[in-house]
């Protein structure tokens, strides 16, 4: 009688969680018909967030420095029934990104959704690495964010309306790996304090969203001996990333469990609209001829 007792209490307060579930969950905005720029969509979360805009109704710039994997994700696209048009760029490459980025204005319009998504890793130590490579992993995971954003934001300002998504890591959060961490690092500053630019701006129609996922089994991490859990599915991760995106969240942390190494960091970021005030005009400015030339 007690065990029915509670089990009929437990079923009604299921549903009442449930309803209020239903109540609060986001508002998903809706995307049909926006042009949303994805880079590295020759690869694996790149092929599935190409994918899933493309189920969203959006038309879709890809880019990509592998050519026949971003011609793959194009066709697997259309077959989606949305416009898509490739480009081939060096992400490494600060002119190849200005110049891609003129070319995909004039042939195709204005980016409204840019998604921040291709990475690489040199997957070494410190000093077993090339130089080169070290450099590549910060010119592709973080530089490109910068140059990616100068080039696609004045069209979302002109109109208050965007969407700007940073690809990061767990590894953003906290620190393993020499190169790709200080990359990720970089991502996770450079998201939060586009964020708080936009804010002290008061472009509120411009939306940001940070993801941050644990390894996710594509490859990228393949052989990496962590035994805590077990990688995420890509299509998953996507997913989840995608309501993140969809319902305007700030950041997304994947699995939940990745939101530790966040909370428990030391900084924070209260009142940084009103700070980057001060800071976007310092007292003391570098001359143009102490800038290093390209
Ligand atoms: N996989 C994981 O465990 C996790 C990944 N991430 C992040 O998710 C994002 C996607 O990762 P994932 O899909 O696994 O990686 P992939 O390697 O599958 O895809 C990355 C894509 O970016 C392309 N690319 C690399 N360098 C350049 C460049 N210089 N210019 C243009 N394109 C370039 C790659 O081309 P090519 O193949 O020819 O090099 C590839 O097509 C990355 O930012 C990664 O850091 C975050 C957490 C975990
Ligand atoms: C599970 C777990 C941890 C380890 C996470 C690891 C090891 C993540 C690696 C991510 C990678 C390689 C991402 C690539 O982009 C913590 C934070 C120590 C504590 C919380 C539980």
């Amino acid at each position: 009688m007690l065990i029915q007792s509670q089990s009929t209490k437990r079923k009604n307060c299921s549903k009442a969680w449930r309803s209020a579930c239903t109540f609060l969950r986001p508002r998903l905005k809706c995307i049909d018909g926006e042009l949303c720029l994805i880079t590295g969509a020759g690869g694996a979360l790149g092929r599935l967030f190409a994918l899933e805009f493309a189920k969203e109704g959006a038309q879709l710039v890809l880019w990509d420095c592998n050519t026949a994997a971003n011609e793959q994700t194009a066709k697997l696209a259309r077959e989606l029934g949305v416009q898509v048009h490739t480009y081939t760029v060096d992400l490494s490459k600060r002119h190849s990104i200005y110049e891609t980025a003129t070319k995909v204005r004039a042939e195709v319009g204005e980016v409204s959704m840019l998604v921040n998504n291709a990475g690489v890793v040199a997957g070494r130590r410190l000093l077993d690495c090339p130089d080169e490579l070290l450099e590549r992993t910060l010119l592709v995971n973080c530089h490109a964010l910068f140059w990616m954003t100068k080039a696609f934001l004045p069209q979302m300002k002109a109109k208050n309306h965007g969407h700007i998504v940073t690809v990061a890591s767990a590894l953003g959060l906290f620190s393993t790996a020499c190169d790709y961490c200080a990359s990720k690092f970089g991502a996770v500053g450079f998201h939060e304090s586009l964020t708080h630019e936009l804010r002290a701006e008061d472009l509120d129609g411009i939306k940001t969203t940070l993801v941050c996922p644990y390894i996710v089994d594509t490859g990228m991490f393949a052989g990496c001996e962590i035994s805590l859990i077990p990688p995420l599915e890509p299509l998953y991760t996507v997913q989840q990333s995608m309501k993140a995106i969809l319902a305007e969240q700030q950041m997304i942390c994947i699995p939940r469990l990745m939101y530790i190494p966040f909370l428990t960091r030391a900084e924070h970021t209260l009142n940084s609209d009103k700070i980057i005030t001060s800071l976007v005009n310092p007292p003391r400015t570098v001359k143009s001829n102490q800038l290093c030339k390209d």
